[in-house]
């Protein structure tokens, strides 16, 4: 059994299209997919991209094997022979522009557009949405906990409560790009470079006659990184005692303990006795780790307890966004070819969220020249101009569409870049570290009032005239 092969991490729905495209003789028509969210989540402010790597690397791989191509046989739809000849020679021909990750984006601009025949074109939906989703959610949630805690380090514990391996993996690397320090999973650690931390568990106490014994013999074993966990029989009385006496010895030996964590109780109250105990004893380096279902909200709440915190250690809440556990990216039909030709399309619905933006589009942010400060995202179709060439734009709010702004002094950043181009990869992929730094770069682009975690103020998006017009007019088409 392959767990690896992602090629038919796909929909059932989509494999039908596909035979249903084959049979119609349209399976080569272009068509061009944007993926988008329309509410951000935790009402935070805005969203930070993130699974790109993870979509490249499984475009790149996209490949129907023999054991799949047998398994596609036994359906009981009975896919026809040269369907499945059609899928054995299979690859991902068409191209790709994204976003970069660690990217602040919104609501209702395309991250990823995805051009190609609509038979590559629609395979692919399911697996970028999975990605996409889940990494973007994840980074969201950790860039919270950091805008709450940026001077402290913080830890990723995720992994044993996270919903399985690869979100734990996937989740780690989305909460480094944000701003977190570390992970505990090793794995994640090897396979994308990410620095690892780790202390112990009540067990290691429990396993000795004595807590004074298992602090010593942690230490022994390892004393350049002694940080122990001080909260299994009682915090103040005898965790508190025994770990100063530990560090005191380490001391002799010319080490340094790093630090103690607490795991239970009142976290405020602990972390300020715990202080001011280490520092009569003249451990003042000595740093105070805290973790226990921690979040943004109640590492907040305790900042304002005056907690003496240095270090949080944050699992469950994060890696599984516990308080909004999906985000709504969707993929939706912007363009098709009709006589060699691409038109734009559009979806109707009596919501009028759910209307979707025609046209093949770009995504600029709009900086003001005299703060460097971004005002606004602008979306345009890719064949207008004006915006990359830096001439006067106009602003069409969608949301209030009596709200037209022209702006002439300007500078822009497109946001969207090409990942494949007719197949081929044409992104220089950031290391993870470039990701991280790129991400900080983004956050600084913004004002605070967007950033805050309560009650942002919204930032907007914003449509060319051209996109305004054409999505008023096939509304109006679609009336008649
Ligand atoms: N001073 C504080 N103010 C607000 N929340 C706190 C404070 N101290 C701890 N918390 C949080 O309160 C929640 C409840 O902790 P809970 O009572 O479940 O833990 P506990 O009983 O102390 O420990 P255990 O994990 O062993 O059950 C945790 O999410 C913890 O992070
Ligand atoms: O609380 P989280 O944010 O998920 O952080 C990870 C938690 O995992 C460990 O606990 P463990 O699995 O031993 O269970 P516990 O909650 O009973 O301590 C650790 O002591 C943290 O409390
Ligand atoms: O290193 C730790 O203290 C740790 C790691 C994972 C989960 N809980 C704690």
């Amino acid at each position: 059994m392959n767990y690896t092969d992602l090629t038919l991490h796909t929909d059932k729905y989509q494999i039908n299209m596909m035979y249903a495209h084959w049979k119609q003789g349209t399976m080569n028509d272009n068509a061009v997919f944007e993926a988008y969210f329309r509410n951000l989540p935790f009402g935070n402010g805005f969203a930070v991209f993130a699974g790109l790597e993870r979509l490249i690397d499984y475009i790149r791989k996209l490949s129907f094997g023999k054991e799949i191509l047998s398994y596609l046989r036994k359906q009981e739809e009975g896919y026809e022979k040269g369907f499945l000849e059609e899928l054995s020679r299979f690859r991902f021909n068409g191209s790709i522009h994204a976003m970069r990750e660690g990217t602040l984006v919104f609501p209702n601009e395309p991250i990823v557009r995805v051009e190609a025949r609509v038979f590559e074109a629609q395979l692919v939906e399911t697996a970028l949405l999975n990605f996409v989703n889940y990494q973007t959610l994840i980074a969201t949630k950790a860039s919270r906990i950091k805008r709450i805690a940026p001077d402290e380090r913080l830890l990723e514990f995720g992994t044993r409560r996270a919903q399985e391996a690869d979100a734990a993996i996937w989740g780690a690397r989305a909460a480094y790009i944000a701003g977190f320090h570390s992970t505990s999973n090793m794995r994640a650690g090897m396979l994308f470079g990410i620095p690892t931390s780790g202390t112990h568990a009540h067990s290691w106490v429990q396993g000795h006659e004595s807590e004074e014994e298992a602090f010593g013999q942690f230490a022994e074993a390892l004393p350049d990184h002694v940080t122990l966990l001080v909260d299994t029989y009682d915090t103040l009385r005898s965790g508190m005692p025994n770990a100063i006496k530990i560090a005191k010895q380490l001391e002799s030996r010319g080490k340094r303990m790093k630090g103690i964590r607490l795991d239970s109780g009142d976290l405020a109250f602990l972390s300020k006795k715990a202080r001011t105990m280490l520092d009569e004893a003249g451990l003042s380096y000595v740093k105070i780790v805290a973790s226990n279902d921690l979040d943004e909200n109640i590492i907040a709440d305790l900042k304002a307890q005056g907690a003496r915190i240095d270090v949080w250690g944050v699992g469950t809440k994060l890696i599984t966004a516990y308080d909004q556990p999906a985000l709504g990216a969707v993929y939706k039909l912007v363009a098709r070819e009709r006589a060699g030709e691409l038109v734009p399309v559009i979806k109707i619905s009596g919501n009028p969220e759910k209307i979707t933006n025609p046209g093949v589009k770009n995504v600029h942010r709009i900086i003001d020249k005299r703060t460097g400060m971004a005002v606004s995202d602008y979306m345009s179709m890719t064949e207008e101009t004006e915006v990359r060439e830096g001439r006067a734009i106009k602003l069409f709010d969608p949301v209030h569409s009596h709200r037209v702004k022209l702006v002439e002094e300007y500078d822009s950043i497109p946001l969207l870049h090409s990942i494949f181009s007719a197949g081929k990869l044409t992104y220089e992929m950031p290391n993870l570290e470039q990701i991280r730094s790129y991400h900080e770069s983004q956050i600084a682009l913004f004002w605070p009032e967007h950033l805050r975690k309560l009650n942002p103020e919204g930032y907007t998006v914003n449509f060319s005239e051209k996109i305004w017009e054409l999505k008023m007019k096939l509304i109006r088409e679609h009336r008649k």
